[in-house]
């Protein structure tokens, strides 16, 4: 069996991969990052090295590497030999690989194979119909034709990866835990799993909102008002008690929310906010506030994991004081390594905080969130 799969990165190889790999997927990579293409095309594998089980080596072996710009055609033609297709690029980079899956999945048709299943595994509610949207924006076939030729199931995606370089070469220090939820009913056949390991459900959006608006918004909060605090490393951070109590009072918030929309017990999300905080406290890892906090513009969107639940909250009559912190302090994350960093400060810089904030959220001036949002955001400016 054979898989392509969009992007070699950490969660690309440190997750995706290894699922398709257990499965018995031959994995052809496709990524722009030429070291890694060579280093998988010289070695036909890679290791992982799973945290909690004392950093143990796990080999991930078949595996190769095609460019999308230098070997689109190879890339055309393994499509068209693939029994699945999955992506792990960030969500904002799909209108980057949708021409190269689009002719990929248009010579499919045309050379009359079966439908296949396209599983994007990026963080972002509904990645599956947020993919397909970008192919149909390529001109390239009808959303009618895309369908045709594949499934686009949305998933959830959750599991700790950081990139490593150990025995001379580039592997990935892999958590135990894990969780790709698939939504089964878009699958081609329902009946017909195609990735072991992961968990397959009808009602996605629960755990996708779960995820993303606990661990995800838990985790971006944290890194926000961390960097306004003079952190870097987000266990830095957690290593003192108060702020680990901070993050899981906002956590809180949206437990509450999930709780009332979606019928979790509370017991439920307390257990669940207890697991992800221990997770974010792992001993021996360092993940950088940078990297968890990366492209604040994503997060900001008005479904993502810091407006989504708080609009929500403020819907249902539900305290969202500390998620409205949350999204204030997200207008004064300075990175310049960070494109949507630099886009938001000066965005901010030309046309006011105010604007911004309607225009990056969507929340609009004149309600109380708004108004919250203000007085936090100058607040935190003043360093209160
Ligand atoms: N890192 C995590 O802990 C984690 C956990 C759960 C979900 N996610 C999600 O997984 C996805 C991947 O995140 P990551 O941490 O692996 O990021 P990453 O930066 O490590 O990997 C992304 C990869 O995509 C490649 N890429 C970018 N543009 C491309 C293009 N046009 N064509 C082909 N390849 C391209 C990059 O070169 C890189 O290798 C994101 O959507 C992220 O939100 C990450
Ligand atoms: O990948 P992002 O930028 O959507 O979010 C950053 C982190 O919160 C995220 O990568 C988590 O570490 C991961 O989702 C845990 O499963």
């Amino acid at each position: 069996m054979k898989a392509v799969h969009f992007g070699a990165g950490k969660i690309g190889r440190g997750f995706i991969a290894d699922l398709l790999h257990d499965t018995g997927y031959e994995i052809v990579f496709v990524d722009v990052n030429e070291k890694v293409n060579e280093e998988l095309n010289k070695y036909h594998n890679y290791y992982l090295y799973v945290i909690e089980e004392d950093y143990r080596r796990k080999e991930i072996d078949k595996v190769s590497a095609l460019s999308p710009i230098t070997e689109e055609d190879k890339v055309v033609e393994a499509i068209v030999e693939a029994d699945v297709v999955t992506t792990a690029v960030l969500a904002d980079n799909f209108p980057k690989i949708a021409g190269t899956l689009a002719k990929g999945l248009k010579a499919r048709l045309e050379a009359g194979k079966d439908r296949i299943n396209v599983i994007p595994c990026e963080n972002a509610l509904f990645n599956g119909d947020l993919l397909l949207k970008e192919l149909v924006n390529t001109g390239i076939a009808s959303e009618e034709d895309f369908l045709k030729a594949a499934a686009f199931p949305n998933t959830a995606v959750d599991r700790m990866v950081f990139g490593t370089d150990k025995d001379g070469r580039d592997g990935i220090d892999i958590g135990k835990d894990h969780e790709l939820a698939v939504e089964v009913n878009k699958l081609v056949d329902p009946e017909k799993l195609p990735i072991d390991g992961a968990e397959y459900t009808d009602n996605l959006q629960k755990f996708l909102e779960r995820k993303l608006y606990t661990i995800n918004c838990g985790h971006a909060w944290s890194g926000y008002i961390g960097k306004l605090m003079g952190y870097e490393i987000i266990q830095d951070y957690f290593a003192v008690p108060e702020n680990i109590e901070m993050t899981r009072e906002v956590m809180r918030e949206v437990a509450a929310l999930m709780v009332a929309k979606h019928g979790f017990t509370e017991k439920d999300m307390e257990d669940y906010i207890t697991f992800a905080l221990n997770r974010f406290c792992t001993p021996g890892i360092k993940d950088t506030i940078t990297r968890i906090s990366r492209a604040p513009i994503r997060k900001l969107a008005p479904n993502d994991r810091l407006v989504g639940p708080t609009v929500q909250c403020e819907e249902r009559g539900l305290k969202n004081t500390l998620l409205l912190r949350g999204i204030a302090a997200t207008f004064l994350f300075d990175v310049k390594e960070d494109e949507q960093s630099v886009e938001l400060m000066k965005y901010v810089e030309e046309h006011g905080i105010e604007d911004a904030v309607t225009h990056f959220t969507g929340i609009e001036s004149g309600t109380r969130m708004f108004d919250e949002i203000i007085k936090d955001y100058n607040e935190l400016k003043e360093g209160k």
